[in-house]
């Protein structure tokens, strides 16, 4: 298993980090076996797999809980929990105790927190003070969608551009070893890429990045409707799981479903004994 040293050395190697999400026990058990460097338990599961409108509701006991189940299907890789909406926004020692509740339950290896304003920043260097690994997020921190006016491609300008280079500074500076990057312009992203030792990995952010993240539904496009332009859909497992359904239904109505193979018999004898012989 790779450890957060490792994607440091794969920065300096030009190796691409590959990142996926998975929220259940299959999908971490498929997401382990494709052999992906990390995997990510983000709260994107409130929308994918929860069906929220947006990640706000995601809670810290649903993180712990898909975040075991991840656990269990992937105990060889590098996993990554999101922290969730306002668990690490009222104070450090909050924070501590949320990050420890989440890699003491899960067995997860680092969490992930967006942003970097002043407290977040001072909650990156307390949990790695801790022995917590953290990546932080910048670009587009769903989160904050409200604040953000929608999920929109952040640092477009010279002046958010700039702001977003001295962010990712600052959580480099204040110990994380990894920085998502979220729907920013490729060049901004090619620019952080450049600027900062701890790697980078791109959502939306073009192919400069020193890795890639997308969410596991996303990839496969498993019961998703509309994915956001940044997703590349490599299969269309909807098509395969509504055949699958479908043929079954049909198979029931039609009586051609469960034969033999699938059914379990009697002995002819004890057929007898039970009815006295009168079949
Ligand atoms: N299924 C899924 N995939 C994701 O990548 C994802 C989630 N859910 N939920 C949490 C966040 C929210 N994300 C999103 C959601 C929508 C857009 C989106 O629609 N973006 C517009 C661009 C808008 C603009 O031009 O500024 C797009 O057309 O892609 C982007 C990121 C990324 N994350
Ligand atoms: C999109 C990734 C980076 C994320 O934070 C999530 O899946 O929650
Ligand atoms: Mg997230």
């Amino acid at each position: 298993m790779k450890q957060t040293t490792d994607f440091l050395k794969m920065k300096e190697n030009g190796e691409k980090i590959v990142m996926l999400t998975a929220y259940d026990y299959p999908g971490a058990k498929l997401a382990e076996k494709s052999g992906v460097d990390m995997i990510l338990v983000g709260d994107s599961l409130g929308m994918v797999v929860l069906g929220y409108e947006s990640t706000i509701p995601v809670t810290l006991d649903d993180m712990v809980h898909h975040g075991k189940a991840v656990k269990r299907g992937a105990a060889d890789t590098f996993i990554v929990v999101d922290m969730p909406f306002m668990s690490y926004h009222l104070s450090v020692r909050e924070t501590l105790l949320n990050g420890a509740r989440l890699i003491q339950e899960t067995g997860a290896h680092a969490v992930k927190l967006e942003g970097a304003d002043d407290m977040i920043i001072a909650n990156i260097g307390a949990l790695t003070k801790a022995g917590i690994p953290v990546v932080a997020h910048l670009g587009l921190t769903p989160q904050s969608v409200a604040v953000l006016g929608g999920y929109k491609v952040q640092g477009k300008n010279a002046e958010a551009a700039q702001k977003l280079m001295e962010d990712a500074k600052k959580c480099a500076q204040a110990g994380a070893f990894a920085l998502v990057l979220e729907c920013v312009p490729k060049q901004l992203a090619k620019a952080v890429t450049g600027s900062i030792s701890i790697p980078t990995i791109g959502i939306g952010a073009g192919v400069y990045t020193d890795g890639q993240v997308l969410v596991y539904h996303d990839v496969l496009s498993y019961g998703v409707e509309r994915v956001p332009k940044f997703v590349k859909q490599y299969e269309n497992v909807n098509e395969i799981v509504l055949r699958g359904l479908n043929n079954y239904l049909t198979d029931v109505k039609l009586g051609e479903f469960p034969e033999d193979q699938h059914s379990f018999t009697m002995k002819e004898s004890e057929l007898i004994s039970l009815y006295g012989g009168k079949i």
